[in-house]
């Protein structure tokens, strides 16, 4: 279902586990960095307003979501941290480098989840355009940080 028929910031907030001592990683890439910046701020306050405690939020930065995976991977073998947020922008160029792009970081986020036995979320726009970046970042569609954080609070409740 596209987002324009399912706001990004519209979700089920029933029997969410508590994650008041919970540690969350934000990996962030720094590729259209006007996106990521929303993306981020949508992860990080909707961690607090679930009851994440600031402390215990650590964020990371990387040139592009490329990098996400190895981000992901140095956040996820930390004994103390419980779920990694990963936030990128990909957006459609001329070439066929953001097909490579979007599946080695979606393919890369899963594998790292999946050794560490972790949460490791997806949270990477793949737009065509700016525009429809922005409308995901905050814009008319919702923020897909606010979605990738509750999906990091609701795995943790598994
Ligand atoms: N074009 C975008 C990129 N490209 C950079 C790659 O992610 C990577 O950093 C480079 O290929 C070196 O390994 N990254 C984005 O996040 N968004 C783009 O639109
Ligand atoms: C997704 C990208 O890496 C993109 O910005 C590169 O643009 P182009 O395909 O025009 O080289």
């Amino acid at each position: 279902m596209s987002s324009a028929l399912k706001n990004l910031s519209d979700f089920t907030t029933d029997n969410l586990p508590d994650i008041s001592d919970k540690t969350f990683a934000i990996v962030v890439s720094e590729w259209n960095t006007d996106v990521t910046h929303a993306l981020y701020t949508g992860a990080y306050d909707t961690l607090l307003k679930y009851g994440a405690k600031e402390e215990n939020i650590i964020s990371a930065k990387v040139p592009g979501s490329f990098e996400l995976s190895l981000g992901a991977q140095k956040m996820a073998q930390q004994a103390n941290i419980d779920a990694v947020i990963c936030l990128g922008c990909v957006i459609q160029g001329e070439t066929r480098h953001f097909d490579f792009i979007c599946q080695a970081v979606a393919d890369g986020i899963t594998n790292v989840s999946l050794k560490f036995d972790k949460p490791v979320i997806f949270g990477v726009l793949t737009p065509n355009t700016q525009e429809q970046a922005m409308d995901r970042a905050g814009g008319k569609h919702g923020n897909k940080g606010d979605e990738a954080a509750i999906t990091a609070i609701k795995m943790l409740g598994i």
